[in-house]
């Protein structure tokens, strides 16, 4: 039996159809006991996303963002959020969609781009699927200062970090981004293992 059998959709309710989509959807599930049982959920739909991380493995540095975001400042966080360069897909591929963040957001032109993962960023609520990539930078790759696009209210500060100090803000709660956490964590696993 595949999930798909478990769940039978009742009634889908659009709450809200701004910039993303918010929806009120009553469905019945198959409890693993046999049972059947009514719930509703709430999910808000922004598509699909990437992030990345662009690491120097002889320099031992990574690149990060520092950019103001609402959500978190208005759950307590007095400052900028510190995320790895990310964006939604709006249609495109995930290879095309890392490709042009990395040049918006922080400036880099990748060539190699690889995918390590993918992960639902919040699946209680949140329909989001987020692909993982990694690519190497170089100075020859830098275009530009970066800083996303001004028309979409995007003010973005590119940090150059080592890799230690990075792995050291995430101890001190400076950093605390879930998706950057991620890719710090696998770089410290996979790329920067001496
Ligand atoms: N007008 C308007 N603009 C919005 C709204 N929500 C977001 N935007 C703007 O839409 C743009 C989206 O930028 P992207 O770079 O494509 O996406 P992102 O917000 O960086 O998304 C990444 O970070 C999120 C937070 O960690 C992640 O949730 C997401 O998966 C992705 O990684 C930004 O300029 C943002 O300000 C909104 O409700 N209204
Ligand atoms: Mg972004």
């Amino acid at each position: 039996m595949s999930i798909r059998d478990r769940v039978r959709l009742r009634e889908e309710k659009l709450l809200s159809d701004d910039h993303y989509v918010l929806k009120k959807v009553t469905f019945d599930f198959r409890r693993s006991s046999g049972e059947w049982q009514t719930q509703t959920r709430e999910t808000y739909d922004r598509g699909n996303a990437v992030t990345l991380l662009l690491y120097h493995p002889a320099q031992r540095t990574v690149i990060l963002t520092r950019q103001f975001r609402y959500p978190a400042f208005v759950n307590g966080l007095d400052d900028l959020l510190i995320e790895t360069p990310a964006g939604l897909l709006e249609g495109a591929a995930p290879e095309e969609r890392v490709r042009a963040e990395a040049e918006e957001e922080v400036g880099y032109r990748v060539h190699e781009v690889h995918k390590v993962f993918e992960a639902y960023s919040s699946p209680g609520s949140v329909t989001e699927l987020v692909h993982f990539f990694i690519a190497t930078y170089d100075r020859d790759a830098k275009q530009h200062e970066g800083g996303g696009l001004h028309a979409e209210g995007e003010d973005i500060e590119v940090l150059e970090v080592d890799i230690d100090d990075a792995l050291a803000m995430i101890d001190r709660g400076e950093i605390k981004d879930a998706k950057t956490i991620m890719l710090l964590q696998y770089a410290a696993l996979k790329l920067f293992r001496n």
